[in-house]
Formats: structure tokens, sequence, C-alpha cells
């Protein structure tokens, strides 16, 4: 497995990260090499080297629409150069695309050397890089079974790749460093957190269970992890709860193999993880999320009967809402529910497509 044969460009945040380490894991399992591509310096540097992926890094420039910003035209350009010069060297047989400003300058430059092309749309609605790519691309593999802004004819579904690691629950709360009794409530922004749910889910949370944290019959514990930039902030707003508490970032596989239910914003990888582990989950998306995809990952999720949505505009109701999802009766439908989109095997279906196409080329 020496040269990298199948190129990996994505880049931004854990959402974009993640499903390609995931894919990378399910090739080396068959045998195939694969490198990530990605912006110098951005995450997923960071995450490639402790995954021991080999990673190339190029100037990636953010593409806003509403206020096209030349400095950022210019990075895209030479991202662009420096991309085309990447894969010029490495010569790999496919690319895949998993959107995001950073993984542009691969996907374009692998079709502009006539480099086949596989896309994976993490959302349910098209994104501005996946739409870019669209026209030349061989494949466009999705997370969700109908994708707004992409043609029916044009949808592979695969579902979104998750790590499929499942913990121990005892081993999970003590590597988690809670306790067995309680119900474990899992915080969770997306990877870089959420201040919104910062603000908003202790309040919410301590209105709803009282300042011992008992939500009529349960007693809750909390897990939130606040971003590792708003940690320090939040340690005092909660230190009066026994039963709340923080972290910067939170291991999520063990977060996941021992949460009762989840308060996350609605990621879609967030999301497919809940589904994985069936945790039900109330999903607050992200209002400024680009066209507002997260809300559509939400709905996506609560008209399965998974979760529930509540929107930023209606945050007052999160305790209201959190208390009715407690109930067990509700968490067994919402857990029953998530089985059914769970996303377990969407790795191997993905790897199965990457390398369809990678064949067909020889
Ligand atoms: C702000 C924004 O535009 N976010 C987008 C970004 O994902 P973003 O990274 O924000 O969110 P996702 O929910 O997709 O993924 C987060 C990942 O980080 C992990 N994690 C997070 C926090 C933590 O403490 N520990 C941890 O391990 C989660 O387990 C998950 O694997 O790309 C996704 C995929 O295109 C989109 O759906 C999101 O809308």
């Amino acid at each position: 497995m020496s040269q990298p044969l199948i190129v990996l460009a994505t880049g931004g945040t854990g959402g974009h990260i993640y499903p390609a380490v995931a894919l990378a894991q399910e090739l080396a399992k068959r045998g195939y090499a694969s490198a990530i591509l990605g912006m110098d310096g951005g995450m997923e540097e960071r995450i490639a080297r402790q995954e021991n992926l080999p990673f190339y890094g190029v100037s990636a420039g953010k593409i806003d629409r509403s206020k096209p910003n030349p400095m950022e035209v210019f990075k895209a350009a030479r991202g662009f150069t420096e991309a085309r010069t990447a894969l010029m060297r490495i010569k790999p047989k496919v690319v895949v695309g998993f959107g995001g400003y950073a993984s542009l300058p691969g996907v374009l430059s692998a079709q502009s050397l006539g480099i086949p092309t596989v896309l994976h749309e993490q959302n349910a609605r098209l994104g501005l890089t996946q739409k870019l790519a669209l026209g030349r691309a061989k494949s466009v593999t999705t997370a969700y079974p109908k994708v707004q802004g992409l043609p029916e004819s044009r949808v592979k579904w695969v579902g979104m790749p998750v790590r499929e690691k499942r913990m121990d629950r005892k081993e999970a709360l003590s590597r988690l460093n809670l306790q067995e009794g309680p119900l474990t409530v899992l915080v969770m922004g997306g990877s870089q957190g959420s201040l919104f749910l910062n603000q908003s889910v202790p309040g919410a949370l301590e209105g709803a269970c009282g300042i011992e944290g008992l939500c009529g019959e349960y007693g809750i514990q909390v897990i939130h992890s606040t971003g590792p930039r708003w940690l320090t902030e939040m340690v005092p707003k909660v230190q009066h709860l026994s039963w709340y508490k923080v972290t910067g970032f939170v291991d999520s596989t063990a977060a996941w193999s021992c949460a009762d239910i989840a308060i996350t914003r609605a990621g879609s990888g967030t999301l497919a993880e809940a589904a994985f582990y069936g945790v039900p989950v109330i999903a607050v998306p992200l209002s400024s999320s680009a066209d507002n995809h997260q809300l559509f990952n939400a709905k996506a999720v609560e008209q399965a009967g998974a979760g529930r949505l509540v929107e930023e505009s209606e945050i007052t109701k999160l305790g209201e809402v959190f208390k009715q999802a407690l109930a067990s009766d509700q968490r067994k439908k919402m857990r029953d529910a998530a089985a059914t989109l769970t996303p377990a095997g969407a790795a191997a279906r993905l790897a199965d497509e990457v390398l369809r196409i990678r064949g067909g080329q020889g």
C-alpha cells in the first residue's frame, strides 16, 4: 500500500473530514491506500496525522456568493494549481470529494486532468462546492436518499460513513467520568462546538430538571462538549450543577456509547452517529448554515420519528421538549425509528462505489 491510489479531497470541519477517514479505513481493510488532500494547516491535517493517513496540503479559498473576496478567490486559484501539481505526482486512479471549500482544489484539478471523481454529499441539500463539481463527476453518492438541488437520477445513496465503533456502556461511562445510575444526556455542537447551545442548554435543563437534576422520575447527568474555545467561560456557568459536566471536545465514540438522549446541532455527521448508536436526538439546526442545510437534515430525522426538531427561534421550548422526549416510551419509539436511519455499512457502500469507478478506469 505504498502509493496512495485514491485521494480523498476534504477539509474545514469534522463533518467533512470524518467520513473521509471512515472511507480510508474501509479501503485500507481491502488493501487500498488512500491519502487526504486538504488545506494546509486545516483541521484535516491534524486529523490525517492522528489517523496515520498521508496528507497533501494546498491553499484553499472560501467562496462566498453574496460577497466574493478577491483574496479568497486568489487562494482558491492558487490551490487549484497546487492540487494539480500534487495530483500529477501522485497519479491517483480516483479522487473522492467530500465537499467544503477545502475539497474544491482537489476535485476541480482532478477533473481538469481527466481523473475520475466521485462526490459524497453529506447533507439533505446539495452544497455549493459539490454543485460546482457536479457536471464532470462520475458518481454522486449521498448520505440522504433525497437531496434538495440534486436530480433523483444522479443520486447514488450510500449513507453517511461513520467510524463504526461501539464501546461497552460501563467502559464509556468510566472513560468520561460519569456515573452508572442517572440517564446520560449528551450535549454537542458540531466539531467546533456551538455558542448557541452553550448559552441556551444549561439554563433550559436547569429549568426543566431543577438544581438537583431530577426530571420527573429520572435523575440525569449531562456531558456537554462546548468547543475548545468556549470551555473556560462555560465552567463557572455550570459549576453550581453537580450533574452537569463540560469538556472542550468529547470522545464522541464513548459519549454516544453511553448517551440515553442527546441535544445537538444538526450537522449530518452528528445525526448519522445518533442513528448509528440508536440515541434519540433533539436537534437544534444552525440557522446560518449554508442554504439552511441543517434544517433539512433535522427535518429528515424528525420525519422519520428518530428525534425532535427545535429551531433557534423557538429555543424557549427546549426544556419542555426535553422533558417529553425523556419519557421511556418516547425514547423507545425514537430509538426504534433511529434504526431505520442507521448509516451502518455506509463506508463499505461508498468504498464499493469508489472501487467500481476506479475499476472502470483500469
Ligand atoms: C457549521 C457547519 O456548517 N457544519 C457542517 C459541517 O459539520 P460539523 O463538523 O459542524 O458537524 P457534523 O455534525 O457533521 O460532524 C461533527 C463531527 O465531530 C465529532 N465531534 C464533535 C464534537 C466533539 O466534542 N467531539 C467529536 O468527536 C462528531 O462526533 C462528528 O463526527 O459539515 C457537515 C457535513 O457536511 C454539515 O452537515 C454541517 O452542517
